[in-house]
C-alpha cells in the first residue's frame, strides 16, 4: 500500500435497514490522499461518500476493507492520531445563546487545547470580530466557519469537511472556498466531500469520484480533465446543413446542435475553418470545449446535471441535509452514531 495521509483499500459497507432492506452504500472503495492535498472527494446524493468517512472516522462499522490515517489503522489505532486530525462530517450543533468565543473556549478546555488558541481559530475563519455575538444569529455560512474553527482548534495536520458548501449562499461559498484555501497555503492537508462540482474544480489539486460506492476515477484535477479532453471544438455558421454535410463529407465527426455543430476528435482548429472556407462557408465562431468537473463526472457516471447555481451533479437542493435517508442500521445498533 502506498503510503498516504489518508488509505483507504476495499472498502465495503451495506445497510440493513427495516424499511428498505439492504442497501450496499460502499462496494469496495480506494482512496489514497497524500500529504499537502487538497483532495475533492466528489460523488452525486447517495454515492456512498459519507458513509466512507463515517467508516474511515470510526462512526460506523465497514464490513471490510483497509483503512489508515496518518499511518495509523483505522478505527482502531485512531486515538492515537486523533489531535492531528479535524472532521467536520455530520452538521455540528451549538448552543444558540452561547458566543462563537464561548462555544470555542468549551471546547477548547474540553479537548485540553489553551484558551489562547480562540481567537487565532476565529481570526483564521474570519469571525474574529462576531467571536462575542450569540452563536443563534449567525448565518449558515458563519456557523459551518465556526465549525470549522472548532476543528482548527487542535492545529490538524489533516481536515476532514462532508459537504462544507452545503447550503450555503454564494457569498458564503467562496468564504468557505478563501478559507479552504488559507488552510492549504499553511499545509494542512484537506480532503473535502461535495457534489457542488465546480467550487471543487476551483479549490482541489486531486479528486476521487464516487458513483454507486465504487471509484470511478482519481488523480491530479489537471490529468483527470485532460483524460476526458475529446478536442471538441463548437462551431457556428450561418448554413448549420450545409456546414455539417461538409465537415462529415471531410470525415470529420460532427454533432448537430439547434444553433452550433460540435466537431469531435480535431486537434487543429484550422482544418475545421479550412474545410469550411474553402467552399464558402464562413466560420462566425470556432470555441475549443474544455471539459470540466461536471462534464467529466457526467460522463463517468451518466448522473443528470441540473440547471441552477451552484450546479448540481444530481437533483438534490443545497439546502437538503442527509437525514432523510438516514435509518436504523440493524447491524450496528449502539455503534451507529
Ligand atoms: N444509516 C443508514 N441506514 C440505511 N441506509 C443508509 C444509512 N446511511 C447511508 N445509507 C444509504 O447508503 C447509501 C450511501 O449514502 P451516503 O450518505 O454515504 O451517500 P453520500 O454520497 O454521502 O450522499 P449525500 O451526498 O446525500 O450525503 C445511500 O443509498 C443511503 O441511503
Amino acid at each position: 500500500m502506498t503510503s498516504g495521509v489518508i488509505e483507504i483499500e476495499g472498502l465495503r459497507k451495506t445497510f440493513h435497514s427495516l424499511r428498505r432492506g439492504r442497501r450496499v452504500a460502499v462496494d469496495g472503495f480506494d482512496l489514497l490522499v497524500e500529504a499537502g492535498q487538497v483532495h475533492g472527494f466528489l460523488g452525486p446524493n447517495g454515492s456512498g461518500k459519507t458513509t466512507t468517512l463515517r467508516a474511515l472516522l470510526g462512526l460506523v462499522r465497514a464490513d471490510d476493507g483497509r483503512m489508515r490515517v496518518l499511518g495509523a489503522t483505522a478505527p482502531e489505532q485512531l486515538p492515537q492520531v486523533a489531535g492531528r486530525v479535524g472532521a467536520i462530517v455530520e452538521s455540528p450543533q451549538f448552543y444558540g445563546n452561547f458566543t462563537g468565543y464561548r462555544t470555542l473556549r468549551l471546547l477548547a478546555l474540553a479537548g485540553g487545547v489553551p484558551v489562547s488558541r480562540v481567537d487565532e481559530v476565529l481570526e483564521q475563519v474570519g469571525l474574529a470580530d462576531r467571536g462575542d455575538e450569540r452563536v443563534k444569529g449567525y448565518s449558515l455560512g458563519m456557523k459551518q466557519r465556526l465549525a470549522v474553527a472548532s476543528a482548527l482548534l487542535k492545529r490538524p495536520e489533516l481536515l476532514i469537511l462532508d459537504e462544507p458548501a452545503n447550503g450555503l449562499d454564494p457569498a458564503g461559498i467562496r468564504e468557505m472556498r478563501d478559507l479552504v484555501r488559507a488552510l492549504a497555503a499553511n499545509g494542512v492537508t484537506v480532503l473535502v466531500s461535495s457534489h457542488i462540482l465546480a467550487e471543487i474544480q476551483l479549490i482541489c489539486d486531486h479528486v476521487t469520484i464516487i458513483s454507486g460506492g465504487r471509484r470511478v476515477t482519481a488523480g491530479p484535477v489537471t490529468e483527470v480533465l485532460a483524460g476526458f479532453d475529446h478536442n471538441e471544438h463548437l462551431v457556428r455558421v450561418d448554413d448549420l446543413a450545409r456546414a455539417e454535410e461538409l465537415l462529415l463529407a471531410a470525415g470529420l465527426t460532427v454533432t448537430g446542435h439547434a444553433d452550433h455543430l460540435v466537431v469531435s476528435g480535431v486537434p487543429d482548429p484550422t482544418e475545421v475553418s479550412r474545410t469550411l472556407g474553402e467552399q464558402g462557408v464562413w466560420v462566425r465562431e470556432l470555441t475549443p470545449l474544455r471539459p470540466d468537473l461536471e462534464s467529466v463526472f457526467l460522463e463517468l457516471t451518466g448522473a443528470p446535471a441540473h440547471p441552477g447555481v451552484p450546479r448540481q451533479v444530481d437533483g438534490s437542493t443545497p439546502t437538503g441535509g442527509p437525514a432523510a435517508d438516514q435509518e436504523i442500521d440493524l447491524g450496528m445498533r449502539g455503534v451507529d452514531a
